[in-house]
């Protein structure tokens, strides 16, 4: 595995470890009742509904609180749900809070008859609060303290176009403080999430601004800045911001089409995979009508929509993302099965996701929420960032330097002796430009071998470059060739250097295995500037060559200046 796989790799395996540590802590958090005392509501609650077209009420009691199909299959109008609970004497100066976790449906929340607050509206003027959890002050003034005297809650639920209720649990009452401390810690993690997607989409878009043929950046950093959008719509700061609560519902289903999107055109760009066009077009339209018609669709059938995108992504996308990791592992693309790996445990939590939604996991399972939380998701998106970007220096690398020897290649050598002519010039200094050439080289090739003659190139170039310094530089102009260009005071200075080299090139034998010793030599044909003539690195590079071709002719094994 290359040096960075192994980086990446040890980086990916330091995140789990951070990811997970995390998860715990989130999930003990999360969870009030391990760190402040809870007044308890009865575990009975009563449960009662009025459809819509019907007058009549029934009601039934449930002994856990739950989503109200538990009790009523295909309901569609208003549920209420009751209970009461003491609250001791010790309270009645301590602020106190209802926290409903997560509910589907508009609501309206009465403590002892009085109404006490409200999300979403019911019809006329129907708004859907799907997304949030709620918290309501409970006030002092409207709550009986004492172990004998009993508070009625009643929790009113609009039910509409989708099972519902109390799906997430039973709500809790805390002190004020605590939850306030939680929302805040739940937002501030949110808020995380989203700057730290907006940052990976920034650096996803300088690199994709300086490689523009590397796609799989753009629609990285896209899918990104969707997926800061599709959290904001989660937060409480959308929820408080006044607009109104179906679109920020439609918002997020239309982003989650939009995701989806985006994420397949990533993974067909990353892993280089010409999809065919018979798969890609209904698919990319079928996308694409998703996204409009959640706009527009009647909000009765947006959850249709969703259940058929929840089926194409389980049913066919997520077996041909298989297919693809299954593919560019035996490739042996690079990155390969480390970006399956992550990718993978993207779409587990994706898949968890939807489950977790269409409710038909058993409820202990549903605790392990954590897997979905933000860390999870920005520890995954830090490693694909991770991964996207060792890939452009890669490809950067491999465009400048060369792989056997690890000196600049001729084009990015000539690139970068443009530059220092133009600066050697204004400071009116002189440079060597000298060409090194290995004599008889393809007679080791062919007598030893070319690992042998590998060996002997490497250490052309590492000794090369001890001899010079650190601003020097030093390119491979060709198969034995190599070629130098370095500051010098005069062109006596300049001849020194070269000798220089040449000695450190040629008085030392390179270590063959157990094989003999091997002696090297080199010609070098070099050329000083005038410092008050420019010069173009093409004219020097044609002097320097010329020199050195006389030179072997005339004498091989020399420095020629
Ligand atoms: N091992 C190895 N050989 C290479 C590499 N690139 C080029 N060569 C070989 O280097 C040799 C260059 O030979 P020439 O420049 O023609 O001549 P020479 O044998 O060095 O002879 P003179 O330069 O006239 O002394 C060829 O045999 C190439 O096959 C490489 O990356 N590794």
């Amino acid at each position: 595995m290359p040096l960075g796989g192994r980086v990446i790799n040890h980086i990916l395996f330091t995140l789990f470890l951070y990811i997970f540590s995390l998860l715990c802590a989130d999930t003990l958090s999360a969870n009030p009742l391990s760190t402040t005392q809870t007044i308890e509501l009865k575990e009975y609650w009563t449960l009662c509904i009025q459809h819509t077209e019907a007058r009549n009420v029934e009601c039934k009691t449930q002994e856990s609180v739950g989503a109200i199909e538990q009790s009523f299959e295909d309901f569609d109008g208003i549920a209420i749900y009751r209970t009461d609970f003491t609250v001791d004497k010790s309270y009645q100066n301590i602020p106190l809070t209802l926290y409903i976790p997560h509910l589907r449906d508009a609501d309206e929340v009465f403590l002892n008859g009085y109404l006490i607050g409200q999300s979403g509206q019911f019809p006329p003027n129907f708004e859907k609060a799907t997304l949030y959890s709620r918290s309501y002050p409970l006030p002092n003034s409207r709550l009986h303290f004492g172990s004998d005297t009993y508070n009625e809650l009643v929790i009113r639920v609009y039910n509409h176009a989708r099972q519902g209720g109390l799906s997430s649990g039973a709500p809790i009452i805390q002190s004020s403080q605590t939850i306030t401390d939680q929302q805040v810690a739940s937002e501030g993690l949110l808020m995380l999430y989203v700057g730290v997607m907006l940052i990976i989409a920034a650096v996803q878009g300088f690199y994709f601004a300086a490689q523009p043929q590397s796609r799989d950046h753009l629609y990285f950093g896209l899918f990104c800045v969707a997926e800061a959008i599709y959290i904001l719509t989660y937060s409480h700061f959308a929820f408080a911001s006044g607009l109104n609560l179906n679109i920020i519902f439609r918002a997020n289903i239309v982003l989650f089409g939009l995701l989806t999107m985006l994420f397949f055109m990533f993974m067909t760009s990353f892993f280089k995979r010409r999809t065919s066009n018979w798969f890609k077009i209904p698919l990319l339209s079928f996308l694409l009508a998703y996204c409009v018609a959640s706009i527009f669709i009647d909000i009765d059938l947006i959850y249709h929509l969703v259940h058929l995108l929840q089926a194409l992504s389980v049913f066919v996308l997520i077996p041909f993302y298989l297919y693809l990791f299954y593919n560019a592992i035996r490739d042996k693309l690079p990155y390969a099965k480390l970006m399956a790996s992550t990718l993978a445990a993207f779409i587990i939590a994706v898949f968890f996701d939807i489950l977790v939604d269409l409710q038909i996991l058993p409820t202990f399972i549903n605790e392990l929420e954590g897997l979905i939380s933000p860390v999870f998701l920005v520890a995954i998106f830090i490693v694909l960032t991770l991964i996207l970007i060792h890939k452009h220096w890669l490809y950067y690398r491999n465009a400048t330097y060369d792989y056997l020897t690890n000196c600049l290649r001729r084009s990015a050598f000539i690139e970068r002796l443009d530059e220092e002519l133009h600066r050697i010039h204004r400071s009116e200094n002189t440079l060597v430009l000298a060409l090194l050439d290995l004599d008889h080289f393809k007679q080791i090739n062919d007598q030893y071998n070319h690992i042998v003659g590998d060996n002997i190139l490497r250490a052309v170039a590492t000794r090369t470059s001890d001899a010079l310094r650190d601003f020097d530089l030093l390119g491979r102009y060709g198969g034995d060739e190599f070629i130098i260009a370095a500051q010098v005071s005069n062109e006596q200075d300049a001849s020194q250097l070269l000798k220089r080299i040449h000695i450190s090139i040629t008085e030392k034998p390179v270590m063959n295995g157990d094989k003999k010793p091997l002696y090297v030599t080199v010609t070098i044909g070099g050329v000083t500037t005038d410092p008050k003539t420019p010069s173009s690195a093409e004219e020097l590079i044609e002097k320097a060559d010329d020199i050195l071709v006389k030179g072997k002719i005339k004498q091989k094994g020399r420095v020629h200046i």
